[in-house]
């Protein structure tokens, strides 16, 4: 009896919480007509697959592409902080794009993403680019962090942390002009402000959402960082507020991008401490992007040295017509070097998503598929990247693919800076990525430069440690060594 009474209590408590589980499911999980990947609905189980999917994402992604990608192409994975809906077809991928602001946002899915949303608020602008001066810093840089050697002595550097420095220098002249960006207290603070934004987010996604702005008040670095940035930059900082106040300020003074963010906050009536925060903002924004996505080009050209000639070949000619001078026509006409940087971004882009949404309010895809208010929507930029129908060989690193005049595989007359659904790295449509041409420009200068002036590879000629994954995001491998070794040239010096 006493067997059969336990037994009766057991079968009870198993039924009570089906019947419950029944309940939550029917009426909290506004998600359930999309199939789920690599998880479970019940909640406790979500959050530890969501923990799983820190460690498998790119597996999970794939798995739900392979199985939705032509049958509906959404579906859902758990994060540890919330559910996310990924659309993997071309056509929701585009419709994705279409959707206005007040229906997919932006703004409030990149920083719900990254965290910048708890950590900033949501507000962003775009760059103006100054080839002259990014070529003065990215020489000066690059003799900066690549120590000078006699010939032919091989150099070893840590291939991550020297482009994370290379791209600071390069961008902060553009953001914040001279001497603030040679200013190495100013600079220290610039360039970890990114690695900051990892690490908070990475503790802000343990959480789930209604969490966040709690938790983040006490994890937050930033304004830690702001205090910090203020004895390098508040003389500076209340100078250039005192120009933008002015009605016939001398505009020239500084005529970088900070003094058009000054300018436009000043206008709303920020603080210096919210026009810094908004400096991190833009920091963030551009400066692991650009560096991870050419750290991984680096590698490339490390691990098959014999791409450097065709490019070195290539950038001789092109200087040699335009009397070894920077320009527009320049960049335009390096078409092997942009081909080379979009194959690397396609099959090493440092994020397997891309178009970051936040549904603002309930939004049905021409499927019928209703996504509910407040629900993260994401693209499975790494399928796009490996489609076998837009990709002849996907799996094939193939330097030249985009040279417009290729016959071989898969060819585009489309460069780097032209998203398509099938190229998501700098995501699609009205809000693709503002600063992709300044990171396009970056990232060529720095490649040019190099085959011109170095041999590069890795240890011993080996293929050298590569990259890993970590969540979504496919990391260099931040302990690989590239080593330079400057040439022998009368070459020009680029
Ligand atoms: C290789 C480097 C970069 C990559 C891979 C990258 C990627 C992206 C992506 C995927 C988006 C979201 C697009 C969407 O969801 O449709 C974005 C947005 C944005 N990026 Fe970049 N980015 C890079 C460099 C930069 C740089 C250098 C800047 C600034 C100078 C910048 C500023 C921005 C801004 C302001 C937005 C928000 C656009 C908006 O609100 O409409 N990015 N970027």
């Amino acid at each position: 009896m006493d067997h059969l009474g336990a037994t009766s209590t057991v079968v009870l408590y198993f039924l009570g919480a089906a019947a419950l589980y029944g309940v939550y499911h029917y009426n909290f999980d506004k998600l359930r007509h999309i199939p789920i990947v690599g998880a479970s609905s019940i909640p406790g189980l979500s959050y530890i697959h969501g923990l799983q999917f820190s460690l498998r994402a790119a597996e999970i992604l794939e798995e739900g592409c392979q199985k939705y990608g032509n049958n509906g192409g959404i579906f859902r994975v758990a994060q540890t902080d919330q559910w996310t809906v990924m659309v993997s077809s071309p056509q929701l991928i585009d419709e994705l794009r279409r959707f206005s602001d007040d229906q997919m946002s932006l703004r409030h899915g990149l920083g719900e993403m990254n965290g910048t949303s708890y950590a900033f608020g949501t507000k962003f602008t775009s760059p103006e680019s100054l080839i002259d001066a990014v070529q003065e810093e990215m020489l000066l840089a690059f003799s900066d962090l690549i120590p000078q050697t006699a010939d032919e002595e091989w150099v070893g550097v840590l291939g991550l942390s020297t482009v994370i420095g290379l791209v600071s220098r390069m961008t902060n002249r553009v953001f914040v002009g001279k001497p603030l960006c040679r200013d190495p207290g100013f600079m220290q603070i610039a360039t970890n402000v990114p690695h900051d934004m990892l690490n908070t987010r990475t503790v802000l996604n343990l959480f789930p959402v209604f969490l966040k702005p709690l938790i983040v008040r006490l994890i937050t670095p930033f304004p830690r960082r702001v205090r910090e940035c203020m004895p390098f930059i508040e003389s500076e900082l209340q100078d250039r507020i005192r120009v933008a106040n002015e009605e016939d300020g001398d505009a020239n003074r500084y005529d970088n991008f900070f003094q058009i963010l000054v300018q436009e906050l000043v206008s709303r009536g920020n603080t210096m401490e919210s026009i810094i925060s908004s400096l991190f903002l833009l920091e963030i924004g551009a400066m692991h992007t650009t560096s991870m996505s050419f750290t991984h080009a680096l590698f490339e050209l490390a691990a098959h040295p014999e791409y450097a000639q065709e490019l070195r070949h290539e950038a001789q000619q092109v200087f040699k017509d335009f009397d070894g001078v920077w320009s527009k026509d320049v960049v335009a006409k390096l078409t092997k070097h942009d081909s080379f940087l979009k194959e690397s971004m396609r099959v090493y882009d440092p994020n397997a998503t891309s178009l970051f949404r936040k549904a603002m309010r309930n939004v049905t895809f021409s499927n019928g598929i209703c996504i509910p208010k407040g629900t993260l929507v994401i693209a499975a930029a790494r399928h796009a990247h490996f489609n076998e129908n837009s990709y002849a060989s996907p799996n094939v690193f193939n330097p030249w693919r985009f040279v417009p005049t290729n016959e071989g595989l898969g060819t585009f007359s489309h460069n780097v800076t032209t998203p398509s659904v099938d190229y998501l790295h700098f995501g699609l449509g009205k809000h693709s990525c503002p600063g992709r041409f300044f990171a396009a420009l970056q990232m060529k200068m720095m490649l040019a430069h190099i085959v011109m002036n170095y041999d590069v590879q890795f240890e011993n000629g080996g293929p050298g440690p590569r990259e890993k994954w970590n969540v979504t995001s496919l990391i260099p491998d931040r302990t690989a060594k590239v080593y330079f070794q400057k040439r022998k040239t009368d070459d020009v010096d680029l």
